[in-house]
């Protein structure tokens, strides 16, 4: 299999509920995520232009997730939060590493890399340059 790979860095707010520890409360990272597409090569030897990961997955990332705070629609204080800031995210996943990477290859990398040709197989979160996790197809 050949990949292509581009990374971006976003800012993010989250919590993860259910935690043990302090991860439970409201807080933030600087996140590194990394997407690898894969698919057949065109004429010029490319799996995709990079530039084209920059303007289907990194801009996504920009409008949707880049300061703004992540919040699982079934977590207890997800309304509070709206009333707070209404630009909060609502996403239907408790906002680990694992959960975000798996959200991003199966529901928005699909949609947003529609007529391609390739398929992103593998994502990485980053929340810290220690902890990361990856999801692959
Ligand atoms: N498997 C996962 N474990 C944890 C996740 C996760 O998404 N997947 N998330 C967190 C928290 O978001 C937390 O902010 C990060 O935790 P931790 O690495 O323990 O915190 P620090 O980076 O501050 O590390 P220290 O060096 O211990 O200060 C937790 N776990």
């Amino acid at each position: 299999m050949i990949t292509c790979t581009r990374y971006h860095d976003i800012s993010c707010g989250h919590r993860v509920y259910g935690h043990e520890g302090k991860c439970a409360h409201l807080h933030g990272h600087n996140y590194r995520i990394t997407f690898t597409c894969a698919g057949d090569r065109d004429d010029v030897g490319r799996v995709i232009d990079f530039s084209v990961i920059k303007a289907r997955l990194c801009e996504w990332l920009e409008e949707n997730y880049d300061h703004r705070f992540l919040i699982w629609e079934k977590d207890p204080i997800a309304e509070d939060l709206r009333r707070l800031d209404p630009a909060v995210v609502f996403v239907p996943f408790n906002p680990t590493a694992e959960n975000i990477a798996e959200h991003l290859v199966r529901v928005v990398a699909p949609k947003q890399l529609e007529g391609t040709g390739v398929t992103l197989v593998r994502c990485e979160v980053e929340e810290t340059r220690k902890c990361s996790a990856a999801f692959s197809l």
